[in-house]
């Protein structure tokens, strides 16, 4: 991901860090907000760029002068001083909880309050391929010694029928993952979703079993992970946590490098799946479509939450939301063999 520099005022030339700028409360939004539900990934670009707006101190202004001056959408040019902002029924626009009504599930301040504090403790984490197995659509087998078989006869069929068809010589699982890495920009844009923040768009219908995108990040261990959650990025990240951990040795730090992926969301009717896959010599974490997927359907997965203490509420606002982004089904698997530090008793023996 990467982040404008410095101002994004035409003729200041004032830098600083991206995170540092929102720590301090500066402006940075997506570019035409206003006009752009969705902001397409330019296609040209090489790096997997989000494109922002920010300004600094001396230039940072109210969202509106962008409308101010958007030509492109039919508006009159009118001076900032000018403009009069519609009258909201709370009284102060800026009382507004984020994207209110735009909401689906669950949206009182307190909740969202209460998830911006555990957003500490989640950590995605995917489904460990273990022993051979085939997802129905994927057409490739996994060996869990990361050895990985070609199923040709389901998978040529499959890809020429996706719409966005790969070219006909793609067969093994490496040569899907390169496909996937090559037309990503195109299937895939982010906006602001109606979960939480910012989500992941499919700008294409993808198909069961479709490789959608790689969660890449800084790959760190555990404890390095843990303290830049509570020491560094609680104090400069505002949205959530980007962790992706992997196993008890490795986790993804996706923070401040890596792809969009980190921007998909949870829910616990998911469209998309996460698995660990070997692909030219690498672990990879990719993310897989669940299902056929519609043009601009928001892109989720389970987090599969894990903690025995913390429960985070979940705003997925599907009919079969639990109610939290925990795993429920292992939590109470390991419940069962669970007892808090105060209840355990000197072992006497017999
Ligand atoms: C990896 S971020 C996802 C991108 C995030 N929407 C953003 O704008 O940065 C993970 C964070 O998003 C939030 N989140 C994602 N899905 C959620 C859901 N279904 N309900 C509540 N919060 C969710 C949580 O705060 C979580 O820590």
């Amino acid at each position: 991901m990467r982040h404008p520099p410095r101002c994004s005022n035409n003729t200041c030339r004032v830098a600083y860090h991206p995170l540092c700028a929102r720590a301090a409360g500066l402006c940075v939004e997506l570019e035409d907000e206003d006009r752009l539900y969705l902001l397409s990934l330019d296609e040209d670009d090489t790096d997997q760029c989000i494109r922002l707006l920010s300004f600094c101190k001396k230039h940072r202004q109210p969202s509106n002068d962008r409308m101010v001056t958007d030509e492109q959408a039919g508006r009159i040019p009118r001076r900032c001083s000018e403009y009069i902002p519609p009258c909201n029924p709370s009284g102060c626009a800026r009382t507004e909880p984020y994207n209110y009504f735009g909401r689906r599930g669950r949206k009182e301040p307190e909740a969202l309050a209460a998830a911006s504090l555990k957003r500490l403790f989640v950590e995605n984490q995917p489904y460990l391929v273990g022993g051979y197995s085939q997802h129905e659509s994927s057409g490739c087998t996994i060996a869990s010694n990361g050895i990985i078989k070609s199923v040709f006869s389901s998978s040529l069929q499959r890809l020429k029928a996706s719409r966005l068809s790969a070219p006909n010589n793609i067969l093994s699982m490496a040569e899907k993952y390169q496909h996937m890495r090559q037309t990503f920009r195109k299937r895939l844009a982010f906006g602001k979703s109606g979960i939480h923040g910012f989500g992941i768009f499919a700008k294409h219908p993808h198909r069961a079993g479709d490789m959608v995108i790689e969660y890449t990040g800084e790959l760190v261990r555990p404890p390095i992970a843990d303290r830049r959650e509570h020491f560094i990025y609680n104090s400069l990240v505002g949205a959530g946590t980007y962790m992706f951990r992997i196993d008890d040795k490795r986790v993804i730090d996706a923070t401040r490098a890596g792809s969009i992926a980190h921007l998909i969301n949870h829910s616990c009717e998911p469209n998309c799946y996460s698995r660990v896959i070997s692909a030219n010599g690498d672990e990879h974490i990719i993310i897989f479509a669940k299902r056929d997927i519609k043009r601009w359907e928001e892109l989720t997965y389970d987090y599969r939450f894990f903690s025995i203490e913390e429960k985070l509420a979940c705003y997925c606002g599907f009919p079969r939301c639990r109610g939290v982004v925990n795993d429920t089904e292992a939590e109470e698997q390991v419940a069962k063999l669970y007892a808090p530090r105060s209840e355990l008793t000197d072992w006497k023996g017999e």
